[in-house]
C-alpha cells in the first residue's frame, strides 16, 4: 500500500503479537508497528519474525538523548531491514542530523536501504493546556507541530509524526514528499481513549495524511480483521 495502514501492535509479549498476526496472512503483507512494549519484551527477534511472515515493520522506539548516543543507537537500528523509525524532534537539529547520520551508515553497512526516519512533533495525546503550561511552549498545537517539521526537515528527516489536523499545514510549508504519518486515528463513534488529537480514517484522506497508525480500534476489536479491512477501505475510498 502506498500510503499504508499501520497497525501498531501494542502488546506485552512476543506470542501474543504473533498470534495477533496470524489474522493476516503473509499472503497479505502489512505494515506494522512494533513500539517500547514490544521491543523492550521481545527485542530484535521479533523485528525478524515479523519480517519473515512477509509484513513491513515500522520500528517506533522514539530516541531522544544526546546526540552521540541517538546516532550510535540509530546505527544498531538501521542494520534491522526496517521501513520506518522514530526520533523525538524536540531533541533538536543538532541531534537529528545525528540521527540521520547514524541510520544511513547502519543500513548502509548492512546493504540494506535506509529506513525513513521520521520525527515526532507534538504527540497525538497532547493538547494545548499540556502545551501552554506543562511545555511552557507559547502558541498553538499547530504551530508548534509545522514548526519541529521545518527543524525535522532541516536536519534530513524524511518526514514527521503528527496529527493529522495539521498535516495539510505541514505539507503547505514544507512540500508534499515530506511525509506526514499520522496516529490519533478513530473511526466515527470508536472510543479517543488517551489521544487528544484524533481524526477520521476519511478525514485524514482528505487532509493529505500519507499513512495512518492505528491501534486499540484494530486490537482491541472483535473481529480485528474485518476492523482493518474497514479502516482500510474507508481510507482508500477517500484516497482516490
Ligand atoms: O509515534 C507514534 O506512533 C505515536 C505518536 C503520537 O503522537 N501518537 C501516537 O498515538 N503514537 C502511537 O500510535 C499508536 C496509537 O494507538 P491507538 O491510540 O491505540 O490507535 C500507539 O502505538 C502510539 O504509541
Amino acid at each position: 500500500m502506498k500510503r499504508p495502514v499501520i497497525i501498531a501492535l501494542d502488546f506485552p509479549t512476543a506470542d501474543q503479537a504473533l498470534s495477533f498476526l496470524d489474522q493476516f496472512p503473509a499472503t497479505q503483507p502489512v505494515t506494522v508497528k512494533i513500539g517500547m512494549e514490544l521491543f523492550y519484551a521481545a527485542g530484535p527477534a521479533i523485528v525478524k519474525a515479523i519480517q519473515a511472515r512477509g509484513h513491513a515493520v515500522f520500528l517506533d522506539l522514539k530516541l531522544h538523548d544526546i546526540p552521540n548516543t541517538v546516532e550510535s543507537a540509530m546505527r544498531v537500528l538501521g542494520q534491522l531491514g526496517v521501513t520506518y523509525t522514530t526520533v523525538h524532534a524536540a531533541g533538536g537539529h543538532v541531534m537529528l542530523a545525528a540521527a540521520k547520520r547514524g541510520l544511513v551508515a547502519g543500513a548502509t553497512a548492512a546493504g540494506l536501504p535506509a529506513p525513513k526516519l521520521l520525527a515526532i512533533t507534538q504527540l497525538t495525546s497532547t493538547n494545548q493546556e499540556i502545551l501552554n503550561d506543562d511545555q511552557q511552549i507559547p502558541g498553538s498545537v499547530r504551530d508548534s507541530v509545522v514548526h519541529y517539521a521545518a527543524v525535522a526537515q532541516a536536519s534530513g528527516c524524511d518526514g514527521v509524526i503528527c496529527s493529522a489536523q495539521e498535516v495539510s499545514a505541514i505539507h503547505a510549508a514544507a512540500g508534499p514528499d515530506f511525509l506526514g504519518i499520522t496516529p490519533g486515528i478513530r473511526p466515527k463513534n470508536a472510543a479517543a481513549g488517551d489521544q487528544q488529537r484524533v481524526m477520521t480514517p476519511s478525514a485524514a484522506a482528505q487532509a493529505g495524511s500519507n499513512g495512518l497508525v492505528v491501534g486499540r480500534p484494530i486490537t482491541q476489536a472483535d473481529d480485528p480483521l474485518t476492523a482493518y479491512q474497514q479502516i482500510v477501505a474507508e481510507w482508500s475510498n477517500s484516497n482516490d
